[in-house]
C-alpha cells in the first residue's frame, strides 16, 4: 500500500474546540452516545492532564518512529498527536527530545498506542502524554509508515482532524462531522448533572429522583433488619 504524508487537513473551529474544553472525557462520550472511547490501556502518565485538540493521526511500523518525525513538521498549534503502530509495540515511541520539538510546534498532547519513555522528564516538562505503556526500549528511524491517514488508536478510528479530548479518567475521540451535535447534548448533561448536584446537596437520595425504588421492586430486592442466617449456618443467606 501506497504510504503517504498528508500535509494540510481539516480542523475544527478553535472557538468550537475551546468551548469543547470545558467537557471531561466522561461528559463527552455520554454526549456522543456512548461511542468514541479509546481502550482503558492507554492511561496519563500525569494526574490532572487535559487536552482537546484536533487530530494529527501517525502509522508507524512496530518499533520504529520515522514517521513521528516526519509528523513533528505538518502539526499546527493546539494539534493532538495520535500515534499507532502496525502490529504490536510498547517500545517508547517518543521522549523528551521529540516532545521537545512537539512543544516548539505548540502541540498539547499525545495519545500513543504504544510505550513512552523519559517520563519523569516529560512530567517535569508539563507535557500530557497518554500511552498503554511506560518503557525505556528504543525505537529505529527507518521505516516508513503514515501521517495523517485514516488510523485505529486504542481499537477506535481516528480521522485527521477528529477532535481529541484526554483526561485522567481517558481518551475520547469525536469525528468532525458529529461534533456541534455532542457538543449540544454535553451542555445539556451538564445542566443535568447540575440539577442533580443540587439535589444531592438538598439531601435527596438517588433511589428516589432516579425513581430507582420500582426497579429495587421489579428485581424483588426484599429489605430485612438484620443479615439474614440460613439454617444451620453463621455466614448469610
Ligand atoms: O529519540 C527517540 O527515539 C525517543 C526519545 O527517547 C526521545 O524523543 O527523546
Ligand atoms: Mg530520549
Amino acid at each position: 500500500m501506497q504510504k503517504y504524508i498528508v500535509t494540510n487537513i481539516r480542523r475544527p473551529e478553535q472557538e468550537t474546540v475551546a468551548r469543547f474544553k470545558e467537557h471531561d472525557t466522561s461528559t463527552v462520550y455520554e454526549a456522543q452516545g456512548k461511542i468514541g472511547l479509546l481502550s482503558a490501556q492507554l492511561k496519563p502518565i500525569s494526574a490532572n492532564s487535559k487536552i482537546c485538540g484536533p487530530a494529527v493521526t501517525v502509522i508507524c511500523p512496530a518499533g520504529d518512529n520515522l514517521m513521528i518525525h516526519a509528523a513533528i513538521e505538518v502539526c499546527k498549534p493546539g494539534d493532538v498527536l495520535v500515534i499507532t503502530t502496525l502490529g504490536e509495540s510498547i517500545s517508547g515511541m517518543i521522549g523528551e527530545l521529540i516532545v521537545l520539538a512537539l512543544m516548539k510546534k505548540g502541540v498539547q498532547g499525545v495519545v500513543i498506542d504504544a510505550g513512552v519513555r523519559d517520563v519523569a522528564r516529560l512530567r517535569g516538562m508539563g507535557f500530557p502524554v497518554w500511552s498503554k505503556a511506560v518503557y525505556p526500549e528504543g525505537t529505529t528511524k527507518s521505516r516508513g509508515g503514515w501521517v495523517n491517514a485514516p488510523a485505529i488508536c486504542g481499537g477506535v478510528q481516528v480521522m485527521p482532524g477528529d477532535l481529541i479530548v484526554a483526561d485522567d479518567d481517558g481518551v475520547v475521540v469525536v469525528a468532525q462531522e458529529d461534533i456541534s451535535t455532542t457538543l449540544e447534548s454535553a451542555v445539556q448533561r451538564v445542566r443535568k448533572e447540575k440539577q442533580t448536584k443540587e439535589k444531592i446537596g438538598r439531601g435527596e437520595i438517588s433511589l428516589d429522583f432516579y425513581g430507582l425504588r420500582s426497579v429495587l421492586q421489579q428485581e424483588n430486592i426484599v429489605y430485612f433488619d438484620e443479615i439474614p442466617l440460613s439454617e444451620g449456618s453463621s455466614r448469610g443467606l
